[in-house]
This record gives structure tokens, C-alpha cells and sequence, in this order.
């Protein structure tokens, strides 16, 4: 009995290695079909020819599978080939590592973003007055931070809440910057205020609202300014390195990219961190990567060990928000930290050796 059953088992042997061997003939002739529909600028999906093939297939049907089992297990082989088909067309984006292996540095007056250093951007949420924004910039410098952020177009969720100070929020941000030898990160929500932007500010920030605002995009590609693109909260990877490839494709290739943390169930952060998107980001792409520390908890209780994560996952950078008076922000006071907690969290992560010295302590 057992002899028979091994019998049996090693016929099957040789009929799989026989079936092996014709898939792969067919997959070979496939690839083949697929590259000269290519030349010819023919759909790859032909369902015509699948419903011939079945049809002459199930015609010559020994048995005894039946003809829906049969179809079925065609259809498979069909719709495997063309997907090899599509692998085969499918080009390697300018934003993948397959392009580039080696990492972008962007270059940001004397901060090279994705160098060997990590990179600290800090600032209030919105920029609210000269003051406030020259607190923050004092504060910034002493402990060595370099780029300051601020939002002066903020794209709200509710319409009535305060919208920014729009171009002279963005002039303010540049006096400040110019007096504390800063450079300024500001988000553009219209392709119409690039322009602006080139005029006053050094990055531009797509925001995570914006992160598939295709328009956007395009115009970022063709402005001379470094773009710091954040994930959109309900976008995969594969989509953040989509929206990061209209901006590359269009001409420029500095980009740095933000993990601000996605739409989960979870109420106890604003947002969840997608903490295995920056392993996945740098392995992928060779762009830099940030994680926001702010937006992804929206909360300062745990900022600290957030950032800690983040740089270890191999993050070339944090973003975070600083406000000289968190509780009378016009936006995310609960989140925003005051410039006694920024110091001492700056202190905490310098003495934990995560902050390579790219940027100099300058006093
Ligand atoms: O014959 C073609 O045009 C092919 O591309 C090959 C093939 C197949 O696997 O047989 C693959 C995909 C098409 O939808 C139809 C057929």
C-alpha cells in the first residue's frame, strides 16, 4: 500500500517539474508579448484573448476537472503574466534607492539635512507676531537649531478657526530668521505663492492635507527651494513616495520627507506614528527623513521618548512645535511645548548622544 502511495507521489514529482517548466516557458513568452505591445502602445490587459484561450481551452477539456475549475485555474496563470508583465514595465522611481544608492543631502545654508548629523526643525505652529516668533528664534539658536518653522497659511480642519497671517506672517518669519542667522520652513498651500515663497523663505512645506494636492506638487518641482513633504494622515508609503516622485519628476530633487503619524482608532495620541515607515522610507528612498514629534502624539507628555524612537529607527531628523505661551496659542495649544520644556528636552536628547553635532551649540 505505502509502496503504491509512493509510487503515485513520485509521478506527481515529475508531472509538478513538468508543469514548472511549461509555466515558466509560458511565462517567458508573456514577458515577450508584453514587450513588444509595449512598442506597439498596446493595453496589456487583452480580455478578448483571455475569453479565446478559455474557450479553446475548456473546448479541449479532458476531464476530470471541470470547466469552471478549469477556467478558474487559467485565469490565475493569465492574471499572474500580467503581472510579470507590469513588473517588467515598471520603472524604478527617481525617488527609490534602486535610482540612487546613496543618501540625498540637502543642503540648507550650513545644515546639511540627511548628512551624517541629525537634523532639529523647531517653531511655533502659526506664526502669531514678531515677538512670538523672536522668542522662539532666541531660543532656537542657543541651542543650535538652525531651521525655524512657522505656519502662516495654516490649512484648518474648521473654517472658523484662525487661518494664519498669510504673506506678512511669512515676512515676519524672515526678519526674525535673518536676525538669529536662521533659515525658515513655512508651508505653501496655493501654487500661486510659490513665487512668494522663493521670495521670502528657504523650504517650503507641503502639509499633510495637501500631500496629494497635484497642482502643489508640480509647482514645488519646479521651484529652486527645498521641499519638506509630509505624509498625508490617511496616505500609505507607497503613496508619500508618489506625491514625493511629482515633486523630483518636476525638476527638483531636494525633498526631505515627514512621518506626522496617521488615522488610526487610537484616542489617546492626535495621531498614530507609523514608526516603521522611517526603517521603510530610507530603505526605499534616499531622501531624507523626519519624524514630527508634535503632530504624531499631540501631546507633550511623551515627545521625549517619541523622538528617541524616531532617531533610532533612523530618522536624519525631528520637527517639533515651540511656543513662547502654549495656552494662548491660536493653534494646538495643548501640544505645542514652551521654551523651558524645549530646552530641557534639546539637553535630554544632546546627553543622550542622539544629536550628532551638525549642528554647532552656538551661543
Ligand atoms: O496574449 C497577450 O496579449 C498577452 O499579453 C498574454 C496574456 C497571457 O498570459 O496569455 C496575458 C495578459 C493578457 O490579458 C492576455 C494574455
Amino acid at each position: 500500500m505505502s509502496h503504491e502511495l509512493d509510487r503515485l507521489r513520485a509521478q506527481m514529482d515529475e508531472v509538478n517539474l513538468k508543469l514548472l517548466e511549461l509555466l515558466s516557458h509560458r511565462a517567458h513568452l508573456a514577458q515577450s508579448i508584453g514587450q513588444v505591445k509595449k512598442k506597439q502602445g498596446i493595453h496589456r490587459f487583452d480580455p478578448e484573448r483571455e475569453r479565446d484561450m478559455l474557450e479553446r481551452i475548456t473546448k479541449s477539456n479532458p476531464g476530470p476537472f471541470d470547466n469552471d475549475t478549469i477556467r478558474h485555474l487559467f485565469k490565475q496563470i493569465f492574471k499572474a503574466s500580467l503581472d510579470l508583465q507590469q513588473k517588467n514595465h515598471k520603472k524604478a522611481l527617481l525617488v527609490s534607492r534602486k535610482q540612487q544608492p546613496e543618501d540625498t543631502v540637502v543642503q540648507v545654508g550650513e545644515v546639511a539635512v540627511g548628512g551624517p548629523g541629525k537634523t532639529v526643525i523647531a517653531g511655533p505652529c502659526s506664526v502669531e507676531t514678531e515677538e512670538q516668533v523672536r522668542e522662539v528664534a532666541r531660543a532656537l539658536r542657543q541651542q543650535g537649531v538652525r531651521l525655524i518653522r512657522g505656519g502662516a497659511f495654516k490649512p484648518r480642519t474648521s473654517p472658523y478657526d484662525f487661518q494664519g497671517l498669510g504673506e506678512e506672517g511669512l515676512r515676519m518669519l524672515r526678519r526674525v530668521a535673518d536676525e538669529f542667522g536662521l533659515k525658515v520652513v513655512s508651508e505653501i498651500v496655493n501654487p500661486a505663492d510659490i513665487e512668494l515663497a522663493e521670495e521670502t523663505i528657504d523650504v517650503i512645506q507641503i502639509g499633510a492635507r495637501n500631500m496629494q494636492n497635484f497642482e502643489l506638487l508640480k509647482a514645488a518641482g519646479a521651484s529652486r527651494l527645498p521641499v519638506f513633504l509630509k505624509r498625508g494622515m490617511s496616505a500609505t508609503v507607497e503613496e508619500f513616495l508618489f506625491a514625493a516622485e511629482y515633486i523630483v519628476s518636476g525638476g527638483n530633487s531636494r525633498v526631505m520627507l515627514c512621518e506626522r503619524g496617521i488615522r488610526t482608532y487610537e484616542k489617546w495620541t492626535r495621531n498614530t506614528l507609523d514608526i516603521s515607515a522611517v526603517p521603510l522610507l530610507k530603505q526605499e528612498s534616499h531622501l531624507p527623513v523626519f519624524v514630527d514629534i508634535t503632530h504624531s502624539t499631540g501631546r507633550r507628555d511623551i515627545q521625549l521618548p517619541v523622538a528617541k524612537a524616531a532617531l533610532a529607527a533612523g530618522a536624519d531628523g525631528i520637527m517639533m512645535e515651540v511656543h513662547p505661551d502654549p495656552a494662548v496659542a491660536l493653534s494646538d495649544a495643548n501640544q505645542q511645548v514652551d521654551i523651558p520644556q524645549f530646552e530641557a528636552f534639546m539637553e535630554d536628547i544632546r546627553n543622550q548622544g542622539l544629536l550628532q553635532p551638525a549642528e554647532p551649540m552656538l551661543r
